[in-house]
């Protein structure tokens, strides 16, 4: 009753962009959106929902003369409105987007000028749904987790990495010291740290040729395969090719480099550019700054789940999507693991929608077949006819150290993940190589499913890291 009398106060240019007896929102026209909004000032939920489809989609803040019939045809619409938790429904026909797979555009429009509009204290995007037909034109991850899985030939468990710390300041050969440490010490997956660029004192090109030796080195030395991901963000389109082509040129063993992108700063552009040109690698999306979108207690952005489910949109192999509260980053249980699953699997249940990434609509109960889960807790796909987006890996990381990853694994419910932990790993008392042979022991306990205190009575490295992460010394 309450939203009738409500509606009777839209004018009539808000009336365009309201449907709430929009027959069936999931018929495949629109992309749908669940926003938490709080209207400023003068204006109602239900107009200032009207307002924000508008800004977000066809319109401005006044009707214009200019309008068409067809223009008409691609408002958004808000069709559903819960007046007490302040969430409202929005359907975008999703023509208005930028044809052949764009995800920077899709965001321009819904997470664009309405996050700074007056009429809005609080607009926040917590979940969002694709239909079918849309996906099709989405490129998706192309080198998954699967595959970085079999080059290293690592099935039962965790890929575990390290990011190499000091974040900064170490020189080339420093650098790639470390990394071998952490490669000999049993580790699979070494990070660079989101700012690692071209800085003076530790040249990009250097960097790549002795981590390459770094590699080559421990690979003979332990006879597994090794990964390195290089941060390829840069200034420019030009410069970011050009790192990636000084990696490729460098004698690395197809699968042995992954390219990491600052998504968020460097932008969706730089993330599907890479997805395109080098759909043989693994593309590793790096999150810093979403914080400024993402947190719960800042009212305006996006949630985590929004923000990872166009990651798989844009085609990344992998996104960081936090530790579930377990490290040192902000971040729910609720809201990193509804995340981390929604990337893995073929169908993941959000906060309000259930995301098929099916490209073909399934017809009936046996299309739906596809999903099982096997004991390692792997997703495998029944029918190799099944057409759509891969899976994208969660990366998890963020102030861990070996004593939290079975804990981690506990809130995850699964084993389908990369780890990295910096300073859980060149913190230990012994230096790296100790500590990536802690976060090994930690995992090989886990999978024995014994518990790391008696695993580490035999186990002098799981034993110091114990003893000291524990007494949670930041120094
Ligand atoms: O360098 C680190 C972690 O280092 P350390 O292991 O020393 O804490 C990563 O940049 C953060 O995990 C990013 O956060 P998120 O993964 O939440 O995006
Ligand atoms: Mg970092």
């Amino acid at each position: 009753m309450i939203q009738e009398e409500l509606s009777k106060t839209l004018n009539p240019k808000q009336v365009q962009y309201m449907r709430m007896d929009l027959p069936d929102p999931r018929n495949g026209e629109y992309l749908l959106a669940v926003f938490h909004l709080i209207p400023s000032g003068e204006l109602n939920i239900m107009q200032a929902a009207a307002e924000v489809a508008a800004e977000s989609s066809t319109g401005t803040n006044f009707a214009v003369k200019t309008e068409t019939p067809f223009s008409r045809v691609m408002n958004a619409l808000v069709y559903k409105v819960d007046i007490e938790k302040n969430l409202v429904w929005i359907a975008y026909p999703w023509r208005l987007f930028d044809r052949n797979g764009n995800v920077q555009n899709i965001m321009t429009y819904i997470a664009g000028n309405a996050l700074g509009m007056k009429e809005i204290k609080a607009l926040k995007l917590l979940d969002i749904w694709f239909p079918p037909s849309m996906l099709e034109q989405y490129d998706g991850p192309s080198y998954t987790l699967d595959d970085m899985r079999t080059y290293l030939n690592v099935h039962d468990r965790p890929i575990l990495g390290t990011i190499i710390k000091p974040k900064m300041g170490l020189t080339s050969s420093e650098y790639a010291e470390v990394c071998y440490d952490f490669w000999v010490g049993g580790g699979d997956f070494v990070k660079n740290d989101e700012p690692q660029a071209d800085q003076d004192f530790c040249p990009y090109d250097k960097m790549v040729k002795y981590v390459k030796m770094a590699m080559d080195k421990a690979v003979k030395e332990t006879g597994k395969k090794k990964v390195h991901s290089f941060n390829v963000s840069s200034a420019d389109f030009d410069t970011m090719i050009e790192r990636c082509e000084m990696i490729r040129e460098a004698g690395f063993e197809p699968g042995s480099y992954a390219f990491l992108i600052d998504g968020i700063t460097a932008g969706w552009m730089a993330v599907q550019t890479l997805r395109r040109r080098y759909p043989d690698v693994f593309l590793h999306f790096h999150r810093a700054g979403h914080g400024g979108f993402t947190r719960p207690e800042n009212p305006i952005g996006f949630s985590v789940l929004v923000l990872s489910k166009f990651a798989r949109l844009a085609g990344a192999s992998g996104i960081h999507t936090g530790t579930a509260g377990v490290g040192k980053m902000a971040g729910s249980p609720e809201e990193d693991v509804t995340a981390a699953r929604n990337i893995l699997k073929v169908e993941g249940k959000g906060h309000f929608f259930t995301q098929n990434w099916g490209r073909i609509p399934p017809q009936d109960d046996d299309a739906i077949k596809m999903v099982e889960m096997d004991d390692a807790h792997h997703v495998v796909l029944e029918d190799d006819s099944w057409r759509g987006l891969k899976k994208c890996c969660p990366i998890i990381s963020g102030g861990l150290n070996p004593t939290l990853l079975e804990p981690f694994i506990d809130v995850m419910g699964g084993i389908d993940f990369i780890t990295t932990m910096g300073a859980g790993c060149h913190a230990h008392p012994r230096g790296t190589r100790a500590g990536a042979m802690a976060l090994v022991q930690a995992c090989e306990a886990y999978k024995n499913k014994i518990d790391i205190a008696d695993y580490a009575k035999d186990h002098r490295e799981l034993a110091e890291a114990i003893e000291f992460f524990s007494k949670k010394k930041k120094k």
